[in-house]
């Protein structure tokens, strides 16, 4: 089957980010996508908290969801919305950040909440503070769909291995990660990651990602790598999405996931131990 991974910049304001990326969820699917991904915060993003109580919407209000619902419906394809930043009944007033999973009819079949924040400081000039602004979720998620099971995540996840042999060993065959990486760490990190993930599971592992210069608003910019990449169970990397906006289109196929498990099968290898 053919997937497609959608690269973008995401700006501040929803409503463009809906028109653009919607206009290419229907090229995609055009060029014969059955599935299609887009990047963490898809909706905005922003370094402002007050244009983000202003703008953001609960889940049951908001307008990109309910516009990605009518495409997936109208164009017949599985949507991954890698995540939507939306209000919550939260006590402190914070978001979730939040993947959604469209089926062809256009009815959510999973929802997740990304679990690990990325509170770091990566140089003296750039650092970040998400539990400041968003509320962590607390529970991992594996979806059934025609192509496989689906194990979600969000970004900052990806370095947490466990979470993923837990996706794997609830069945999982592919893996989302999308994600809006900082350029500094994505240079560093974020292939070998997502590499590893594949590796150590035999899944396939889906990395849309945000790219570029972000006009995110109130005088403030921010970057991010870009790199969407495709890894298949053994490990490689069958595309890169480089640093412009752009479609990533890949085959994957479901019975690659088996062969990779066949050759190594670690994740029948789990052993119990004591701890140090
Ligand atoms: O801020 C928002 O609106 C949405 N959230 C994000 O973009 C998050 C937190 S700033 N980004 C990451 O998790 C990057 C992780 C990363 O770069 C790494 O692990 O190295």
């Amino acid at each position: 089957m053919l997937i497609a991974l959608i690269q973008t910049t995401s700006s501040d304001d929803p409503r463009e980010n809906l028109a653009r990326i919607s206009a290419r969820i229907r090229e995609a699917a055009n060029d014969g996508a059955t599935f299609i991904l887009t990047p963490e915060v898809s909706n905005c993003v922003s370094m402002s908290r007050s244009h983000q109580e202003q703008i953001l919407q609960l889940e049951a209000d908001d307008l990109s969801l309910s516009g990605y619902r009518a495409l997936a419906g109208e164009l017949g394809v599985w949507l991954l919305i890698g995540s939507l930043a939306l209000k919550t009944g939260d006590v402190d007033g914070r978001f979730a950040n939040r993947s959604f999973l469209i089926d062809p009819s256009g009815e959510i079949v999973a929802r997740y909440d990304k679990i690990h924040m990325f509170d770091v400081d990566v140089n003296k000039d750039e650092t970040y503070r998400e539990s400041d602004g968003y509320r962590p979720g607390a529970k991992a998620v594996v979806a059934p769909t025609p192509f496989g099971d689906l194990g979600l995540s969000i970004c900052y996840d990806l370095r947490f291995a466990y979470l993923y042999r837990a996706l794997a060993q609830a069945g999982a065959e592919i893996l989302t990660v999308p994600a809006a990486f900082s350029p500094v760490t994505g240079k560093a990190h974020w292939e070998s990651l997502l590499r590893a993930r594949a590796i150590e599971t035999g899944c396939y592992v889906l990395a849309p990602a945000q790219t570029g210069q972000h006009s995110a608003g109130r005088g403030k910019e921010r970057q991010t790598y870009g790199h969407s990449l495709v890894i298949s169970p053994w490990g490689e990397v069958l595309a890169d999405g480089g640093t412009e906006e752009r479609t990533v289109l890949v085959e994957i196929d479901r019975s690659e996931v088996a062969q990779a498990r066949r050759k190594i099968a670690a994740l029948c290898h789990d052993r119990e131990f004591e701890g140090p």
